[in-house]
């Protein structure tokens, strides 16, 4: 028997806040957007846990299955909980991009490591399973960062706090808010991506970035919209990656013209999203991208709202196998 788990994709950074805020994201139409991920007991004598990957991206992932963060997860997990566990079947379905901007790595760390501690009854906390996401991923981009984690892992829009005992707290969000996110087809790596950052950042950047931050996080909780809306800028990354993204100034210029309130780099690139406020926008959003910011085969573009649950349990058929 086997269950299958799942956890959705993320806009990290959300132009305003820089490795500090996190948006999960559920498309409108019901699809799922994010990793699906099944976990089966491997046959009795099994010496070896295998995985099997599927899905639409699956060519952009490592062809050697050790070199894949399912296993690399598993092989941390085991080593945290430090009992027995029987050998495991793994199946990834790969539906997000990697190096797209939309979480891709965190997608497989956070439905892995959720997946695993379901599966066993829970032996890590909620702290530790979040401290092994962030280790795992961190390790994957060069730089611990809880912006595509602490979404994908928890759900709606995430703000990053610098307290350990709770590095991340779930944001109010407008109801009627959505975005359309657009993954052209071709990727940024996101170490890369970090590496074009310069190290110290003015003094009269830092204060508006500041300003800027803790004005969309006011709006959202005293639901001034016209403060959030107004607060969107990302004076911190984009400055330094737009060169890695030629099109975002015009396809920012066409969005505007549309009534569209902003357009921002998801994560590191080079997927690009448009927050909307109806869904006529939604509308002339998605005709902008499709049209104008497709490259090729792999592009994809979704209209989407927020998803509130972030990773969870999709199918099970039998009780958790608790540790012996
Ligand atoms: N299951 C997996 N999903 C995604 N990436 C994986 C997986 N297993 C191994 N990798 C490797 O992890 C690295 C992820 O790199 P990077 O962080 O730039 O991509 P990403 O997390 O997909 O980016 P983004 O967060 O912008 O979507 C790639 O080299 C990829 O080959
Ligand atoms: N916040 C990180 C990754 C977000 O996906 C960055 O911008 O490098």
């Amino acid at each position: 028997m086997e269950k299958t788990y799942y956890a959705p994709a993320s806009i990290g950074n959300f132009s305003v806040g820089f490795d500090t805020l996190g948006l999960a994201l559920s498309p409108v139409n019901g699809e799922l957007l994010g990793d699906r991920l099944a976990i089966a007991t491997a046959a009795k004598h099994s010496t070896k846990s295998k995985l099997v990957v599927a899905g639409r991206y699956r060519h952009q992932l490592p062809t050697k299955s050790q070199d894949n963060l399912v296993l690399r997860c598993w092989t941390a997990f085991r080593r945290l909980v430090a009992k027995p566990l029987p050998e495991l079947n793994f199946t990834l379905q790969k539906e997000l991009p990697v190096g797209s901007g939309l979480g891709s790595s965190a997608c497989s760390v956070v439905v892995t490591c959720y997946g695993l501690n379901h599966f066993f009854a829970e032996p890590l906390t909620t702290m530790e399973l979040l401290n092994l996401m962030a280790e795992i991923e961190g390790g994957v981009s060069g730089s611990v960062h809880l912006d595509n984690v602490a979404p994908a892992f928890l759900g709606g829009m995430q703000l990053m706090t610098p307290s350990l005992d709770e590095p991340a707290l779930k944001l109010p969000w407008f109801s009627h808010w959505s975005v359309v996110v657009s993954y052209p087809g071709t990727v940024i790596n996101t170490a890369m991506a970090r590496q074009v950052l310069p190290a110290t950042i003015a003094l009269p950047t830092t204060v508006r970035a500041a300003k800027n931050l803790a004005s969309f996080v006011s709006g959202l909780y005293t639901e001034n919209e016209a403060l959030a809306l107004n607060a969107l800028e990302d004076t911190i990354a984009e400055p330094y990656r737009q060169p890695l993204i030629p099109k975002l100034a015009s396809l920012r210029e066409q969005a505007h013209r549309l009534g569209i309130h902003h357009l921002g780099i998801s994560g590191a690139g080079p997927t690009l999203f448009a927050l909307c406020t109806d869904d006529e926008q939604a509308r002339q959003a998605q005709q902008l991208f499709e049209n104008h910011y497709h490259t090729n085969a792999d592009a994809m573009t979704h209209h989407c709202r927020v998803d509130l649950s972030g990773a969870r349990l999709l199918v099970s058929e039998e009780a958790p196998n608790a540790i012996s």
